[in-house]
Order: C-alpha cells, then structure tokens, then sequence
C-alpha cells in the first residue's frame, strides 16, 4: 500500500496547475497551491501516509457529514422531515432549486440543506460549533483540531449567497433560529482545520458499521450508517456525484478547501488533499488520486 501511494502521487502530479483554489472566500486563496496529500486508515488501525498527508487544510464541505450525523444521533428520522436525500444535480451552492421547491433543500450535503441541519443542531445545543468541535476531535482522536477563526470571519463577511439561501427558508418557514448566528456556526464548522490523516480516522466509523474503535464509541447504527454512506454516495460529491461514482466507485464527501473523504465499507477510509479544484468545486487532483486507487486495488463498491 504505501509504495502504491507513493506511486500515485508521482503520477497524479503533473495535474497540479491545471486547477483553481477556491476564491469567493478570500481567506481560502491564501493557501500553497502545489500541495497533494493522502492518508488511508485500515480498520485494523493501520495508517498509510504519503505527500503532505499532516499538513491541517480548511475542511469546508466535508464538515457537512459531522454536522449530519450529529443531527441523526439526537433526532434520527424526524430530520428528514425538513430536507430530503436526493442528489439535486446541481451546484452546491445553487438557489434556483430552494425556490422551486419551497424552500426544502434536496440533500444536507448541499449549502441550503447543510445550514437546515445548522439550524436544527442550533435547536439542540447550547453551543454547537463548541459541541462539533469536541466531536471532531474525539473521531479524530486529535485533541488540537480547531477552526481556523480567520477563514471562518473571512466567508461570514462574503455570506450573501449562503444568508440568501436561509433566508430564503426562513420565509418558507423552513427555519427556526436566528439566520445570522446560524450561518456563523455553519461557516465556524467548515473553518475546522485537519489534516488527511485527522480525516481518515475521523470517519473511520462510516467503514466500520457505525463504531469508533479509537473512540470506543458506536457513533451511528449498521442501518444508520449505511444511509449516511448511501447520501455520501449520491449527493457528496454535488453535481459531480455521478462523475465520482462512475470514476472512483466509493461513498465520498469533497470540500473547497480541497479535500475529499471516501469510504470503503468494512475496510478502510481515505483522505486525499489538493487545493486547486475542477469546476464543480471539487478537487482535481484528488479525484484523479482516488480514481487511480480504487482502480488499482478494485475497491469500487459497484
Ligand atoms: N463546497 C463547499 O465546500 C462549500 C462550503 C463553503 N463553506 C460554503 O458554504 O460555500
């Protein structure tokens, strides 16, 4: 495993510069664009590192899935009674949909049903970005993960499309708390920094029926978990949800700061990084990465 990560790194490489760092968030574009990591964590706890796999990358998107799951371990199947889990086949942060659908977002991975799971955590916690925090840390098994409070200011201070898009359900009814401190919680998660080791082992439950094992916490049921992973499959990947499943094959969330994280039920999770991304906001050397990979070891769940 480790010479084939090497290996795929030199070979994805040259791809570095044929992308874009996102920058409708200004604090995003500040980051070294020539940077290419993978971590993959077996569920046996073996770690494979290569590139720079240590380096804390802004975790953006993929923050959706801790705040989704979050919301299934206090409210379970109530939650889909305010969003549902369709892809939506269009970008992720698009409000041609959220209008024509009476402000019910088609999936809480893009934008409009991310910040509905906001607001229903907002319901649910005294203080959800602390509550996300401690969470993340103990999946990650990394007590120092934190949001980085410049790149969180930074895209509270860009909001319009986001306020838009909760405001938008706000007045379809669709959303509960106050529109401003929920979009600062939703902008604080995607501003946690981690690393593609930190993200392997955080989401190692969703390979291993629901269980943490460094945690020794059952984060999710078996059934919860493979819905989780069913949406993972369907909708993380935005309107590139279908180019990820046909070129890589596994459940994946991806994020504009670069990263995306897949699952290989019962075996192993991944987290590759690059931050200049194709146009549908996801990474593209870490596509190409993951798409190698799964090739080569046959890992696609289709
Ligand atoms: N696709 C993403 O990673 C988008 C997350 C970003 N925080 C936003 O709301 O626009």
């Amino acid at each position: 495993m480790q010479a084939l990560l090497n290996e795929i790194l030199d070979q994805v490489r040259p791809l570095i510069g044929q992308g874009k760092v996102a920058d409708y968030i200004p604090a995003l574009a500040d980051v070294a664009a020539d940077q290419l990591g993978i971590g993959v964590y077996g569920n046996d706890g073996e770690l494979f590192t290569a590139g720079d796999a240590q380096t804390p990358f802004s975790i953006q998107s993929i923050s959706k899935v801790f705040s989704l799951v979050q919301a299934i371990q206090h409210s379970g199947e109530a939650i889909w009674q305010r969003l549902g889990h369709e892809p939506s086949g269009q970008p992720f942060n698009s409000l041609l949909q959220l209008e024509l659908e009476s402000g019910r977002p088609r999936n809480p991975f893009i934008n409009a049903g991310a910040l509905v799971i906001s607001d229903i955590n907002q319901s649910r916690f005294a203080a959800p970005v602390l509550s996300m925090r401690d969470f993340v840390r103990r999946l990650s098994g990394n007590p120092h993960v934190a949001v980085d409070n410049r790149i969180a200011e930074s895209e509270y201070q860009h909001r319009a499309r986001n306020a838009a898009m909760a405001y938008l359900m706000q007045s379809f009814g669709n959303f509960h708390n106050d529109v401003e401190k929920v979009l600062r919680g939703y902008f604080s998660h995607c501003a946690l920094s981690m690393s593609c080791v930190d993200l392997a082992k955080a989401f190692c439950f969703l390979a291993n029926d629901g269980f943490c094992k460094h945690s020794g916490e059952q984060i999710l049921s078996v059934r919860q978990t493979q819905q989780v992973n069913s949406i993972m499959a369907t909708s993380g990947l935005y309107d590139e949800a279908g180019n990820f499943a046909y070129r890589v094959g596994l459940p994946g969330k991806s994020g504009v700061g670069g990263g995306i994280v897949a699952v290989v039920p019962g075996q192993y999770t991944i987290c590759v990084w690059s931050p200049e991304l194709n146009k549908a906001g996801n990474s593209l050397a870490g596509m190409a990465t993951l798409e190698v990979l799964s090739e080569r070891i046959g890992w696609s769940v289709f």
